[in-house]
């Protein structure tokens, strides 16, 4: 069984910050590079940012470096910036902070290593890499990963009610890695499924759609419906048989728009719910703007009631939105056809007419007034439903001929 000790070739990531490590060092401290980072490197995967652990408390970081920002102080984290970037430096310490509703002042520094590994979530994510390469693996991270698991480190139920999110960090790294979840540690999961509710609902958005767009988002799903985690999100409680259909859906390379989507038009949502969904998941306006339209367009490709209007009103992303699902849920239209037909619109948008407002008054055929709107409005429907060509001299006679039946 070959477990790596020791890696010969730092990401070029870690190089770079190994002279931060090393600095540490000479002050008479101990510092690692810690967290996803390590986790990532091993198996190869890219790595975002580069986590750095150490015995030194954060004011004797502060002395270490002339340039630094208490970025997180209060949990023991200082930024140190080198050469344009910023290192996240955070001293070792015994308890969780990753909930909320903790006070940071219940942050205890140690100056053990073993202590700081002791209270991380996974196995996987407990492992610390030292300046010459050495890998400190406590925990059979490293035969865990070998095996495909996320196990927690220690005693499941103990890391699951320091931080209850950790329990979509399960599935979301098994989604994203292709892992199994450890029996134990799914078991944990599914008698403290409860505990989700206490946390907010941004973190949990988070892990969701990481686990959504990972490589595996069908077994992210199946599990959360599995460990009852799906009963404590918004929306899904007592969904479980359509959640299950979705899951057996193919769900690959997924945006948010869709991701959201998938789950609207499939809970058979209408307008007012899915805006709700979206509002209780505290997504962003623009996206629930794009799902609503979204899902309301599935809705009517499924009616058979697509024309120009719909497509026009849907707007582009919701179209290519409503494109990919419209084949995920085998509704009866052809591969991209809705974007085809998007695409010959003569119009996209109200300003892309031939004739403004402003025209409309300089030619002197309408004066300014409600009038004038109630001519463009109609000017578009016809361009959208090709009964017009989008044309200035076309425009200005349809224009005149509306004033006219207007005013008989
Ligand atoms: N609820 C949490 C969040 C984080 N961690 C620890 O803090 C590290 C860094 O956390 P974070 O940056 O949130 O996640 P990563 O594991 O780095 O994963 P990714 O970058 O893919 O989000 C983790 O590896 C883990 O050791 C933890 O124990 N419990």
């Amino acid at each position: 069984m070959a477990i790596i000790l020791k890696i010969n070739k730092f990401p070029i990531e870690f190089e770079e910050a190994l002279p931060i490590l090393r600095k540490i060092e000479k002050a008479g401290f101990e510092a690692y590079f810690v967290g996803g980072s390590v986790r990532d490197t091993i198996l190869g995967r890219e790595i975002h940012d580069v986590d750095i652990a150490t015995s030194a408390y954060p004011e004797e970081v502060k002395q270490i470096f002339n340039r630094t920002v208490d970025t997180g102080i209060q949990h023991g984290t200082v930024m140190v910036l080198d050469h344009g970037n910023g290192y996240e430096v955070t001293t070792f310490r015994t308890e969780s902070t990753y909930q909320d509703y903790r006070r940071p002042d219940e942050v205890t520094f140690v100056r053990s290593l073993e202590e700081d590994l002791k209270r991380r979530d996974f196995t996987i994510n407990a492992l610390a890499l030292s300046e010459d390469g050495t890998i400190t693996d406590l925990f059979s991270g490293l035969d865990d990963m070998k095996n495909h698991l996320i196990r927690a480190v220690g005693i499941a139920d103990e890391r699951f009610n320091e931080d209850a999110l950790r329990m979509m960090r399960a599935i979301r790294f098994s989604s994203q890695l292709d892992f199994d979840i450890e029996s134990e540690t799914e078991g944990a999961i599914y008698r403290h499924s409860h505990l989700l509710e206490k946390i907010a609902i941004e973190r949990i958005h988070e892990e969701f759609v990481k686990m959504m767009k990972g490589t595996r988002p069908n077994l992210g799903l199946t599990k959360m419906i599995e460990t009852q985690l799906s009963e404590h999100v918004p929306g899904f409680k007592g969904q479980q048989v359509i959640l299950k259909h979705l899951s057996e859906l193919n769900l690959q390379k997924m945006d948010e728009i869709k991701i959201w989507s998938l789950f609207a038009f499939g809970f058979k949502y209408n307008k007012p719910s899915t805006t709700k969904f979206m509002r209780n998941w505290k997504s962003s306006n623009q996206l629930t703007d794009e799902v609503v339209k979204t899902t309301f367009l599935l809705n009517q490709v499924q009616n058979n009631q697509v024309g120009n209007i719909e497509l026009y009103a849907a707007g582009k992303i919701a179209v290519v939105a409503a494109d990919h699902l419209s084949q995920i849920f085998d509704l009866a239209i052809q591969p991209g056809e809705l974007t085809i037909e998007y695409d010959h619109l003569q119009i996209k948008t109200k300003r892309d007419l031939a004739i403004s407002a402003k025209e409309l008054i300089a030619d002197e055929i309408l004066t300014p007034g409600p009038q004038l709107g109630q001519v463009l409005n109609r000017l578009e429907t016809l361009v959208i439903n090709n009964e017009l060509t989008n044309n200035y001299d076309e425009l200005l006679m349809a224009a005149k001929s509306i004033k006219n039946e207007g005013s008989n």
